[in-house]
């Protein structure tokens, strides 16, 4: 038969069976991601350390699932058996009972198997060498997982000018500051062909600045390499920004599994802040009167007053202010965050 030849597309503009087989793929890969197993499931995983009246139950039937090129927050307070899960999942704790799979594949039945793809930064900062300079790091670290490093060079140099880390490549790591430090460790776990990546506290001891860049390469890596992600932090807003979905665990336990906006959505409104200049004693007296008022301040000749209402109060108290002739300059709500929702699921425990 004779084979039909068909052009092949040409950058961005192709014909349209060229787009045509593009949707295709993009249907395919959809389709085989929804099939295939999830990249990990942890099924009724329990661990409890020491025996007798000493007997620490750390993780007490916890089961859950990460699907694949997905970013999930693991948060709990201290000793809620967030690390022990961790651990369990990358084997370096032996569960007494329940089930660990990545990919599919059982990690005690075939360790080596499951964890070919998986890499982690555990409790802050990664392993790495001091006496090497940071590209030297990445190539060790690339090559102990089994990476050709000269076949993975372009990733390299992209993850150090993500990281913004280019003009340090050649440095020895003993001779960065700590957030430079926590840098390389995470470009070294971002290095290797791993997929699925566990990050304990990531931003750990950077600066506001350094923490926001980092957040944003992470999303932009995460998303370009389709990579999953189990990412434990202290810090709220690094969960609020990175991930797609949290996991929240307490005394061992999961009590909450759901995405970011699902978990505030359960949260109403906290209140109303508005600015005007017509405020007077007399106005802010009358308001403090029926609304409980979180904050007053003073500034440029405007007043903002912070109100904690719902909307049926809100609409009272526009009218409490149209009778003092105040004219609002601007109305904002106050939301609920996820340090606040975190709270209020643990019962105000310290994370
Ligand atoms: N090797 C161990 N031996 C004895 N008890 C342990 C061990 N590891 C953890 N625990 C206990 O298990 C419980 C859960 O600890 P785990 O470190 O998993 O919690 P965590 O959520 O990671 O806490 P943190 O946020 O403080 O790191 C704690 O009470 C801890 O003291």
């Amino acid at each position: 038969m004779a084979s039909q030849s068909r052009e092949q597309p040409v950058g961005r503009s192709g014909s349209s069976d060229a787009v045509a087989d593009e949707r295709d793929d993009e249907v395919d890969a959809r389709a085989r991601r929804a099939t295939a197993p999830p990249a990990i499931s942890v099924e009724g995983l329990s661990k409890t350390f020491g025996s007798g009246p000493d007997a620490v139950t750390a993780v007490n039937d916890v089961s859950f699932t990460v699907e694949r090129g997905s970013v999930v927050g693991l948060l709990g307070p201290n000793g809620a058996g967030k690390t022990t899960t961790i651990k369990s999942i990358l084997g370096m704790v032996l569960p007494d009972e329940g089930s660990v799979r990545i990919r599919g594949i059982d990690v005690h039945a075939n360790p080596r198997q499951a964890y070919r793809h998986v890499d982690a930064m555990l409790e802050g900062a990664r392993n790495d060498y001091w006496r090497l300079t940071v590209r030297e790091n990445l190539r060790y670290f690339s090559t102990i997982s089994g990476v050709d490093p000269n076949a993975v060079a372009d990733r390299h140099e992209s993850l150090l000018a993500q990281l913004d880390l280019a003009g340090r490549a050649d440095t020895p790591v003993r001779d960065l500051s700590r957030g430079m430090k926590q840098k390389v460790s995470l470009a070294s776990v971002l290095a290797t062909d791993a997929d699925v990546v566990f990050l304990d506290e990531p931003t750990l001891g950077l600066d506001v600045e350094s923490s926001l860049t980092l957040r944003r390469e992470l999303r932009r890596i995460v998303a370009e390499r389709g990579l999953t992600v189990v990412l434990s932090s202290h810090d709220m807003d690094v969960i609020e920004d990175v991930c797609d979905r949290v996991v929240i665990m307490s005394d061992g336990q999961v009590i909450a599994d759901d995405s970011v906006t699902s978990l505030l959505g359960g949260f109403d409104t906290h209140g109303y802040r508005i600015r005007g200049q017509d405020f007077d004693e007399q106005t802010v007296a009358a308001i403090r009167e029926r609304f409980e008022v979180t904050e007053v301040e003073r500034f440029d000749g405007r007043v903002h007053v912070e109100v904690a209402t719902d909307s049926a109060g809100f609409y009272e108290l526009t009218d409490l202010l149209e009778a003092h002739g105040v004219t609002l300059d601007a109305v904002n709500t106050v939301e609920p965050d996820l340090e606040e929702a975190f709270l209020e699921m643990t019962g105000g425990g310290a994370r």
